[in-house]
């Protein structure tokens, strides 16, 4: 294999790179969105109150500088504060989120507009600094409330040019009116270009971290298949030795730490086919293989349980884990078990108990004195060798106390 045909499982540059334009393929940026909405969530409520705490200091100024504009500020002034009730109102439900845009949208709109009514509205001297609204707006969609680029964008140019319109028409000095203006350009522009680099810098960070979660989730996918490729015995499909060994450490842990999805029980059965070497001896090798695989069926057809399976221990070895069975109920399998296998009927000319190949079993018990799943094997193999002794083609038990027990 070349290195180019080696799967890099790691993000390339051109994973992460982002247009100028923003844009991101349309599912991720509804996706997006959503990310870009909670980065908001969490600063928003603070800022919202600065903000009521803010216009009633300006209140407080207006009154302290004339009484008289009072009168006709409280309506706007009232008009901003429930604008900014409402907008924290909407931050109490998540269902609610959607719309935190577009109502600090409506609020930035309703103090940018108030201002420039009560900059034509009252006459004072100093009257001309309401049209400042216009570019506190533009700062809290930009950098407070962080409303998306091209809706900050777009708002801020109509909220400028209402500003323009506005002074144009009022009677204050022009050049007071057009230091407001070019005022609010640079602060305007300023804001404006701080978000686009804010949402660039979100957007690339979003991307990365997605890219990254891709390509974790195919890692995590690939390790799947490599595991059970890894635990799986390639001539029988069993599972092979090690696996067997970390399923039943692990039923074993869960049995002893008594977890609630924890086994009652685990009985455990050992089986071997007898005189195995004279059956490859007469019909070869390849014979053999194809009678492992008839053999290994038997058991993988009558395991049910989720947790139940059937291994290949060794060579002609295999084992089958029973949970929740009574131990009674595992010696019927097993019993069952090697009736079905000799029923098979595979001509075995070299076996010295039958014509047919048959199998020998031991079993043990998680109730007797076995502590882990090491030595409930041991016990399981204890009885085994006694069932060979004993003739072959039968079953051995090995009960509760420690004594071999013939069926
Ligand atoms: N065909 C084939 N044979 C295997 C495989 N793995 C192990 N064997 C053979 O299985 C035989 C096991 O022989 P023994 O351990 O002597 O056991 P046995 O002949 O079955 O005798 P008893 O167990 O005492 O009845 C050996 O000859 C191994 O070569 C395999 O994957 N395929």
């Amino acid at each position: 294999m070349t290195s180019t045909n080696l799967h890099n499982p790691l993000p390339s540059g051109s994973d992460i790179s982002l247009p100028w334009h923003l844009r991101l393929p349309r599912p991720l940026e509804k996706d997006f969105r959503l990310y870009f909405r909670a980065s908001v969530i969490k600063i928003a409520p603070l800022a919202l109150v600065m903000l009521a705490i803010l216009l009633v200091l300006a209140v407080c100024v207006e009154y302290l500088i004339d009484p008289a504009v009072i009168a006709v500020s409280w309506r706007p002034r009232l008009l901003t504060l429930m604008l900014i009730v409402g907008t924290l109102i909407l931050m109490r439900k998540p269902a609610w989120h959607v719309w935190l845009h577009p109502a600090s949208l409506l609020l930035a709109f309703g103090i940018a507009f108030t201002g420039d009514y009560l900059g034509m509205a009252i006459e004072h001297p100093l009257s001309y600094t309401f049209f400042l609204q216009t570019p506190v707006a533009i700062l809290l969609i930009c950098i407070v409330l962080r409303v998306p680029f091209y809706a900050a964008l777009s708002s801020s140019l109509i909220m400028i040019g209402a500003l323009g319109v506005c002074t144009h028409i009022s009677q204050h000095e022009p050049f007071a009116a057009m230091t407001l203006l070019l005022l609010t350009l640079a602060l305007g522009s300023m804001s404006l270009f701080g978000q686009y680099v804010y949402e660039r810098l979100l957007r690339q960070h979003f991307l990365s971290e997605h890219v990254l979660y891709q390509h974790r989730n195919e890692l995590h996918s690939a390790n799947i298949v490599l595991e059970s490729q890894a635990t799986i015995d390639g001539l029988t499909g069993c599972i092979n030795r090690r696996g067997m060994e970390s399923r039943l450490n692990h039923l074993y842990h869960q049995l002893n730490s008594k977890t609630p999805d924890a086994p009652r029980r685990i009985s455990l059965l050992l089986f071997d086919i007898d005189f195995f070497k004279q059956y490859n001896d007469t019909y070869g090798h390849p014979a053999g293989d194809e009678c492992l695989k008839r053999v290994s069926s038997v058991p993988l057809s009558m395991v049910q349980n989720e947790t139940d399976f059937v291994a290949r221990y060794g060579g002609e070895e295999f084992v089958i884990v029973l949970t929740n069975s009574s131990f009674n109920d595992a010696l019927v399998f097993a019993e069952r078990m090697r009736n079905r296998i000799e029923q098979l009927g595979l001509p075995h000319s070299g076996s010295r108990v039958s014509q047919v190949v048959t199998i020998s079993v031991g079993v043990s018990c998680s109730d007797g004195p076995a502590e882990n799943g090491a030595e409930l094997l041991k016990m399981a193999d204890e009885a085994l060798y006694q069932a060979k002794g004993a003739g072959r083609n039968r079953v051995a038990q090995m009960s509760h106390e420690g004594q071999v027990l013939m069926l």
